[in-house]
């Protein structure tokens, strides 16, 4: 069942009506269904059965503590890249003790934080960062668990600046030098192995890539096993993509079928960390038509939200569907170039799209859960948008809109 549909033309978030949701709330307005929420969330645990695994959902793709805090009552884990996503998932009552910390710069202090409320393990990405979590442990008297990001050299064919798993990329270690880097872990005084990860790419629409990679891990992981090094866990990372249009990416279900099939014959606990394909469907960006504007070449639906707001079209040329929130309404169909207020060409939701519209008019970006609202900015001074998760037909607030105050509240005028 999809949780955001028509009913008599008129688009509801779970059972509310988002344009009466875009009235009371303001526009631009992020909108969540729990309910997705928790039944992609499962979709991932109850695909690994009885297999030992964990999910440790990816907080870059939506932070929202509201949203962290839905997790966390699953059970859910977390993977984090900084203080401030471990910060959040605390705050949410995310457990620490589920808590993976990926990323290739971490400070002491970012560090010394995890180790101090006592994370699950560090997803360590170079040889300078497994000696610094051996000194701040050593200095606070703990024992670090790491698990070693492999970067496995596959192709994951998707968008290259969301591609992490090719040489060419700043992510991990190399398979050739990851079998040295192990047997140095295993000498060090305040480190822990546990486990071996990799993440080789966001939006992955086929499994192949993700076999090629759980391969290369396991040819890795067998030498391990000779050197005399035992690993608890396995953690293949997130990337499984989503349909934004027509895209057909494998079912949970079906990934881990394919992994089980070839990870049953080890002792491992499995650990995910998928982010897009929890939240992505799971939201929506309702913004408002501020003006129509015609010219010889272009018909311009001028909406309320901007690249600000929404950067994946700018920056990955992304392409996310624009319904209307009323089709009710009746309206002549054109054809648009959907664009936002802030002053950059590159400022636009979808061009091209046939909508039915009028000024005045709310129109719905979908897939706008995973990384909409974490990526978004203050530029052009405009505030962040307001966010609110649907439960039933209760709506919930969940992120205020900025107020202007809060655009300069940090900063100070000279003396
Ligand atoms: C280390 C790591 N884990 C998990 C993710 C989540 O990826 P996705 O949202 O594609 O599932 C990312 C982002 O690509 C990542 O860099
Ligand atoms: N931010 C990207 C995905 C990058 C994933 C982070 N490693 C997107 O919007 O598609």
């Amino acid at each position: 069942m999809d949780f955001f549909q028509y009913q008599n033309n008129k688009l509801f978030a779970e059972a509310l009506p988002v344009s009466q949701l875009a009235q009371q709330f303001g526009t631009p307005l992020y909108v969540y269904s729990k309910a997705t929420l928790e039944r992609h969330w499962y979709a991932f645990d109850k695909a690994f059965g009885d297999h030992p695994h964990l999910i440790c959902f990816a907080v870059k793709a939506n932070s929202n503590i509201a949203v962290l805090q839905t997790m966390a009552r699953l059970g859910s884990g977390f993977d984090i890249v900084s203080q401030g996503e471990l910060e959040r998932v605390l705050k949410a009552g995310g457990d620490p003790a589920k808590v993976v910390f990926s990323g290739v710069a971490k400070t002491e202090r970012e560090i010394a934080r995890a180790l101090e409320v006592g994370i699950r393990c560090f997803n360590v990405e170079s040889l300078p960062e497994l000696y610094r979590i051996n000194d701040v442990a050593g200095k606070m008297a703990k024992i670090a668990p790491i698990s070693l990001r492999v970067n496995p050299d596959v192709d994951a064919h998707t968008h290259p600046y969301i591609s992490t798993g090719l040489k060419e990329n700043k992510f991990g270690v190399s398979v050739e030098q990851a079998r040295d880097v192990y047997c140095q872990a295993s000498q060090l005084a305040h480190i822990q192995i546990v486990g071996m990860d990799c993440h080789i790419g966001s939006q992955l629409t086929e499994l192949q890539p993700f076999l090629d990679a759980a391969d290369r891990l396991i040819h890795l992981m067998k030498q391990l096993n000779a050197d005399g090094i035992q690993l608890k866990h396995l953690d293949l990372g997130g990337g499984l993509g989503v349909p934004y249009t027509n895209e057909t990416p494998p079912h949970p279900t079906e990934y881990a079928k394919a992994l089980l099939e070839k990870l049953q014959q080890f002792d491992l606990e499995i650990i995910l960390e998928p982010g897009r394909a929890i939240t992505a469907n799971a939201g929506i960006l309702v913004t408002k038509v501020e003006y129509i504007k015609t010219n010889e070449s272009r018909n311009f639906a001028i909406v309320d939200a901007g690249m600000n707001d929404m950067i994946r079209p700018a920056l990955y040329q992304a392409y996310m569907n624009i319904i209307e929130a009323d089709r009710s309404l009746a309206r002549e169909k054109a054809v648009y170039d959907v664009v936002g207020p802030v002053c950059e060409t590159s400022d636009f939701l979808g061009k091209q799209r046939e909508l039915a519209i009028a000024q005045g008019d709310y129109l719905v970006q979908r897939s706008a859960g995973a990384y909409g609202a974490t990526m978004s900015s203050n530029y052009n001074s405009r505030p962040r948008t307001a966010e609110i998760i649907v439960d039933g037909d209760q709506a919930h607030l969940i992120r205020q809109r900025e107020s202007y105050e809060n655009l300069w509240q940090l900063e100070r005028l000279l003396p």
